[in-house]
C-alpha cells in the first residue's frame, strides 16, 4: 500500500476520508478524540502544500440532509485543534462541496457536509455508491483512507472512491492496525475479549469468529439482554434483538462444546425508563421486572468481570457496559476499565463510545496498551475479515 509519503501532494486537492463520528450533546462535541486522531495526517499533508478536503459520516442519518447529524460543530472544533479557519461545504457533493474545493488555497483545510446525508454513500446498489463516488470524484486529485473506524463499511467515500483517484493510506489506519495485528498473531493467553454497547446486531456476528481465537468472551452492555432471554430469562423493556436469538442459542452451544467461556452478568441495573433520574435498582438476571430496562451491569457482575480478567495476559474490549453517559448508569463501565488496569494484560479499548467513556470517566489513557478509535472497525479485523476500506487501498 502507498503511504502518504510515497504522494506528490503539493498544490492537489486531497480528499481524506476521516472517521469524525464524535458523541454530542445537542450541537456540543463531549469528546473529541477522533478528532485529535485525524489530526497528524491532515497536518502532514497541509504542510506539505495540499488542498485537504476532509470528508466524514456523523452518526446515521437516513440518506437525506438532518441538521441533527451537521458535521458543522466538527468544522468549528477541527478549526481550532488545527489552529486554522476550516471551511464547511454546507453539503457533500453538490454545489457548495464543489464551490469549496475550487476556492481552496495551498495548505488550506475543508471538511464537506455529513456524507451520509447523500443516499448513495451507505447505499447497497453500487451504480448508486458509484454515482455518488464520481461525483466526490471530481472534488478531488488525490485520495487517502485515514477513516479507520469505518474501514469495515463497503461505503461510497470509503470503498469505491479510492478506485477512482490515486490514492494511498493513512498514518491513523496503518498504526491501528500494526497494534491489532499483535492480537492476532500468537495473543499471550488466557485473552478475553469484552463486548458491550448498543450495536447489538451490528456486533453479535462477531461472536461466532470470536470463539476460535478467544478463552473467554464476556457480555455487558446492551448485548447482554439477547443471551438472557435466549437463556430464557425475561428482561423487561430493555434492549432485545430477537431475530438473533436462535443464532445466540448457537453460539451458547458452540462454546460450551469448544470450551470457551461466555460469561453473562448475575445482575443489572433495571430503570424505569431510558433516564437519569429514572428511580433505578439492582437485580438479579432471573428478576427483572417487566416494565423496567436494563441499563447497567450490576455489583456482583462487576466483581465477576473483575474476577475473570484478572489473569488475562491479552484483552480487548469494545462496548460501554451500560449507559455511562448518565452516571447512575457508569459504574459497570468505570468498574470494568479499572479491572482492565489492574490486570497484567496487554489491554486494547476499541470504539468511539468506549473510548470517550475511558476519558469521560476520568482515566489515563496511557493505562491502556492501546486506544483504538475503532470498535467495529477493530472486532471485525480480529475476525480476520476482509476490511473493504482497506482492500480499496490496495
Ligand atoms: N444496557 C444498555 N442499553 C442501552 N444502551 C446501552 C446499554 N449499555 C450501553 N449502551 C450504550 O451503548 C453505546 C455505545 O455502543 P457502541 O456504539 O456499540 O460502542 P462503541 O462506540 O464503543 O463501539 C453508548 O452510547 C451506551 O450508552
Ligand atoms: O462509531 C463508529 O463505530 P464504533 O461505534 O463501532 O466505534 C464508526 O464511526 C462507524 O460508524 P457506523 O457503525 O455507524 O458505521
Amino acid at each position: 500500500m502507498r503511504t502518504i509519503d510515497d504522494l506528490d501532494v503539493s498544490g492537489k486537492r486531497v480528499f481524506v476520508r476521516a472517521d469524525l463520528n464524535v458523541p454530542l450533546d445537542g450541537d456540543r462535541i463531549t469528546d473529541d478524540g477522533r478528532i485529535r486522531a485525524a489530526l497528524p495526517t491532515i497536518e502532514a499533508l497541509r504542510g506539505r502544500g495540499a488542498r485537504v478536503i476532509v470528508a466524514a459520516h456523523l452518526g446515521r442519518p437516513k440518506g437525506a440532509p438532518d441538521p441533527r447529524y451537521s458535521l458543522r460543530p466538527v468544522a468549528a472544533r477541527l478549526g481550532e485543534l488545527l489552529g486554522t479557519e476550516v471551511t464547511f461545504a454546507a453539503d457533500t457533493a453538490g454545489e457548495s462541496a464543489r464551490a469549496v474545493s475550487a476556492g481552496l488555497a495551498d495548505g488550506a483545510v475543508a471538511l464537506l457536509e455529513n456524507v451520509r446525508f447523500e443516499p448513495g454513500e451507505t447505499s447497497k446498489d453500487d451504480a448508486e455508491r458509484g454515482e455518488l463516488a464520481d461525483r466526490f470524484a471530481q472534488l478531488a486529485d488525490l485520495y487517502v483512507g485515514d477513516a479507520f473506524g469505518a474501514v469495515h463499511r463497503r461505503h461510497a467515500s470509503v470503498y469505491d472512491l479510492p478506485g477512482r483517484l490515486p490514492h494511498a493510506v493513512g498514518g491513523l489506519v496503518l498504526t491501528e492496525v500494526e497494534v491489532l495485528k499483535k492480537l492476532t498473531t500468537d495473543p499471550q493467553r488466557p485473552y478475553a475479549v469484552v463486548l458491550g454497547g448498543s450495536k447489538v446486531s451490528d456486533k453479535l456476528g462477531v461472536i461466532d469468529n470470536l470463539l476460535g481465537t478467544a478463552d473467554r468472551i464476556l457480555i455487558g452492555g446492551g448485548m447482554v439482554f439477547t443471551f438472557l432471554k435466549a437463556q430464557g430469562h425475561e428482561v423487561g423493556t430493555s434492549l432485545l434483538e430477537t431475530d438473533q436469538l436462535d443464532t445466540v442459542r448457537g453460539y451458547l452451544e458452540r462454546a460450551e462444546r469448544e470450551g470457551v467461556e461466555i460469561v453473562l452478568p448475575v445482575d443489572v441495573v433495571a430503570a424505569e425508563k431510558f433516564a437519569a433520574d429514572a428511580a433505578h435498582a439492582d437485580v438479579g438476571v432471573d428478576a427483572i421486572p417487566a416494565d423496567r430496562m436494563g441499563l447497567d451491569i450490576g455489583p456482583r457482575s462487576r466483581a465477576l468481570f473483575a474476577e475473570k480478567l484478572a489473569d488475562a495476559r491479552t484483552v480487548f474490549w469494545n462496548g460501554p457496559m451500560g449507559v455511562f453517559e448518565m452516571e447512575p448508569y457508569a459504574g459497570g463501565t468505570r468498574a470494568l476499565a479499572a479491572a482492565l488496569i489492574d490486570s497484567d494484560a496487554f489491554t486494547v479499548v476499541g470504539g468511539g463510545d468506549s473510548a470517550a467513556a475511558v476519558r469521560a470517566l476520568g482515566f489515563d489513557e496511557a493505562a491502556f496498551g492501546h486506544i483504538s478509535t475503532g470498535g467495529g472497525a477493530s472486532l471485525e479485523y480480529l475476525e480476520g475479515k476482509d476490511l473493504p476500506g482497506i482492500d480499496a487501498l490496495r
